[in-house]
């Protein structure tokens, strides 16, 4: 594990903002951290950077780490150029080719006054140091808020690239469709506490396939009957059928001769919505 918190607690005064996390990220993998707004991801990251001191428990995580906060606040007066001079300044290493290539693909011009830059330029430029340092780890606050679809779209390649390199990335973000297309595993949290960690796959296999159909009510009751579930309004049959049962639904529906079958895979969006519904009751 590159990252392993066990029993993390962090307290401001008597609120508990962290509450006896256990937070695993395996070394290599692109790892999602959700949950609802206040749940405590960005208190969790700030403890892991060394920025805040744990009230309890422990953490272990690898000193090689890129951090691209969401709200990014830059030296005004400097341009993006100095910006980047300063950070690698601050690093010690360097990649100068890699921050001039990711430059140019993010479309950003660097000897701009920070002052200057829109809320996504200023992002821009912390990820660029990011992506091009050479370091192991790269924890990602809401890293896109200000950025464009395309913009989005070079993200999630950079997102890609590192992992091929082996680096691991911790991304916490509330797009969730961000996380689908670029995580394999994710931790969500709810009131400093885990909620449901593991891989996206796994989670995916656990929540239930749309399948709809249009065939005579008389017949869709039968099939309602077999399954023990489904609902049918104006000859169009509903059902929300559990992965390992969707063969035997899909050869009920088969058999009955129904028309316009559709089969629609567990969106993880429900899944999550689902997840921080029940975190929040
Ligand atoms: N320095 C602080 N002093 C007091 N309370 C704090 C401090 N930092 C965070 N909190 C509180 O701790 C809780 C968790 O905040 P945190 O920013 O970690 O949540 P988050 O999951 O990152 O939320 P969001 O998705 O909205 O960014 C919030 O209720 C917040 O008000």
């Amino acid at each position: 594990m590159i990252i392993e918190t066990t029993a993390l607690v962090k307290r401001f005064g008597t609120f508990t903002a962290v509450d006896g996390l256990d937070l695993s990220v395996e070394e290599g993998s692109v790892h999602g951290f959700l949950g609802p707004n206040g749940a405590g991801k960005s208190t969790t990251i700030r403890v892991l950077l060394g920025l805040y001191k744990p009230t309890s428990g422990q953490v272990r995580v690898t000193r090689r780490i890129s951090y691209v906060p969401g709200e990014v606040t830059l030296w005004p007066n400097l341009t993006g150029q100095q910006v980047l001079d300063a950070l690698a300044g601050l690093r010690g290493t360097r990649d100068e080719a890699a921050e001039r290539r990711l430059a140019d693909e993010f479309a950003l011009d660097t000897r701009r006054r920070v002052r200057t830059y829109s809320k996504g330029n200023r992002q821009k430029v912390a990820l660029i140091a990011a992506f091009a340092a050479r370091t192991d780890l790269l924890i990602l606050d809401e890293p896109t808020s200000g950025l464009d679809p395309l913009m989005e779209q070079l993200f999630q390649r950079c997102v890609r690239d590192a992992a091929a390199a082996g680096r691991t990335v911790l991304l916490s973000s509330h797009i969730l469709a961000e996380v689908e297309d670029v995580c394999d595993t994710v931790t969500i949290i709810k009131d400093g506490r885990l909620v449901e960690s593991g891989r996206l796959a796994d989670m995916r296999h656990l929540a239930a396939s749309a399948v709809t159909a249009r065939l005579p009510e008389d017949q869709a009751a039968v099939i309602v009957n077999r399954l023990g579930f489904g609902d049918c309004a104006n000859g169009l049959l509903h059902l929300s059928v559990p992965r390992d049962l969707v063969p035997r639904a899909l050869g009920l529906l088969a058999e009955a001769n129904a028309q316009d079958i559709t089969c629609t895979p567990a969106r993880l969006e429900d899944l999550f919505l689902r997840h921080y519904a029940v975190a929040a009751r």
